[in-house]
């Protein structure tokens, strides 16, 4: 079977209000970064399956005479995609030899791959192809490295399978699939995600998938159109983390301690509802300095329940000090226990004041940068539409 060769990309994110309370119906405020993740799909003629993850110093490649066997006897297309397959995800943990325990990074990036490439084409005759995965974003640091990946995986293999459109014509450098081909992608990339996390809630995979910002609840995903421009410090602590474990730690808690958990995880819902309104208020009035006081409160107020949560880490109660040493607030972002936080930078925080603060944490080990926020979401590419750098990485053999 010969598919259609595939270029796409898909932006991290990073949670301002929110997670973890998502996993438990609450609501999450997320946006997507200028920092993305690119994949490469090539049609091949070797009669195998090959993956390259040079971010996790994967590459591997099997033959599809045997992949073919892992296929469950009774596997169909599946229109149901809130459930994994529970028989392929068994044959597959077989096949790359984890029968118990919790995956690795090399593990859990393989498997999900080999779920979707089983899924998409398995019910027919399996393709021959090459996949390249390159990101700027830091793997498992809280910047929804996992759902990039996902989504990209996602909409390549969808796109090469004829399943949705190629939306890219001869004359644009990028383009974007319609609503309806968003939201396959967006199912099948959280197929990814359940891979990888276990249980998640879909924000990460929502804001790869649409981009800008977004209020997620329970599953629905509403775009913030009319959203201020933020100025956001990121700082990786490179501490590091697996989602998939601090989302079943803060489960254990509140199992253990229900009438303790349910309030603070309400009151991150009223958290997450109230920087809704200053946001939109401050699209709809003129911006004051009483708008930040209130965005800064909402950090500070979320940070310590994330800690009530079991998810801080010394290194993220390094991060808040030393910003607020400098006036500014922090607070972790994603699924914390380490990797990134955010600071809120005000309009009037001068470059000098953030040069000194970016000075300050790296002298701590930490890697730190200002980002823009609000990227596009999946896109397909022409080639001229990516650095040349990053082309280069993903067509290395
Ligand atoms: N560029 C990549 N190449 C291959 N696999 C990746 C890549 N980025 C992420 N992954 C997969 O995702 C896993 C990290 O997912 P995890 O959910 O723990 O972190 P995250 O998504 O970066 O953070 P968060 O979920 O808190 O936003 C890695 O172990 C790897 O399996
Ligand atoms: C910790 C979490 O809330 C966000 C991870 O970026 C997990 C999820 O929502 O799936
Ligand atoms: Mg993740």
């Amino acid at each position: 079977m010969q598919v259609r060769d595939v270029l796409v990309s898909a932006p991290g994110k990073a949670i301002l209000h929110g997670e973890h309370a998502v996993v438990h119906g609450k609501v999450a405020l997320a946006v997507s970064l200028n920092l993305r993740t690119y994949l490469c799909l090539k049609a091949t003629t070797g009669g195998n399956l090959c993956v390259n993850l040079p971010n996790i110093d994967t590459f591997l490649s099997w033959d599809l005479s045997e992949l073919k066997h892992v296929i469950p006897p009774v596997s169909g297309r599946r229109d149901e995609l809130k459930l994994l397959d529970p028989d392929l995800v068994r044959r597959l943990r077989e096949f790359v030899g984890v029968t118990n325990g919790n995956l690795n990074t090399s593990q859990m990036a393989t498997l999900s791959f080999l779920y979707l490439y089983l899924s998409v084409f398995g019910s027919g005759e399996l393709p021959s192809l090459t996949v390249s995965v390159w990101s700027e974003l830091p793997t498992g640091a809280g910047l929804g490295s996992s759902a990039a990946y996902s989504v990209c995986l996602a909409a390549a293999l969808l796109c090469a399978s004829g399943a949705i459109s190629s939306p890219l014509n001869d004359w644009d450098h990028t383009a974007r699939w319609c609503q309806e081909e968003l939201e396959l992608i967006n199912s099948w990339a959280f197929q990814g995600e359940m891979i990888i996390h276990g249980n998640p809630s879909g924000v990460d995979n929502a804001v790869g998938t649409w981009g800008g910002m977004l209020r997620f609840l329970a599953g629905k995903i509403i775009p913030l159109s009319r959203v201020p421009l933020l100025r956001i410090l990121l700082t990786n602590t490179k501490v590091p983390r697996s989602t998939k474990v601090l989302v079943s730690r803060v489960k254990d808690k509140i199992n253990k301690f229900p009438s303790i958990m349910a309030p603070v995880l309400d009151s991150v819902d009223a958290i997450s509802c109230t920087c809704e309104k200053v946001l939109s208020e401050m699209t709809s009035e003129p911006i004051t300095g009483e708008h930040y006081n209130a965005l800064e409160e909402l950090f500070d107020i979320n940070q310590h329940h994330l800690n009530v949560m079991g998810v801080g880490h010394p290194a993220l109660d390094t991060l808040c000090r030393v910003t607020l040493a400098k006036g500014l607030h922090s607070k972790l972002t994603g699924a914390g226990g380490g990797g990134c936080g955010i600071t809120l930078l005000r309009p009037e925080t001068s470059s000098a004041v953030v040069q000194a603060t970016v000075q300050d944490l790296k002298d701590c080990g930490f890697d730190c940068w200002e980002t823009s926020i609000g990227g596009p979401g999946v896109q397909q590419h022409a080639p001229v539409s990516v650095k040349e750098e990053i082309l280069e990485v993903l067509n290395r053999d």
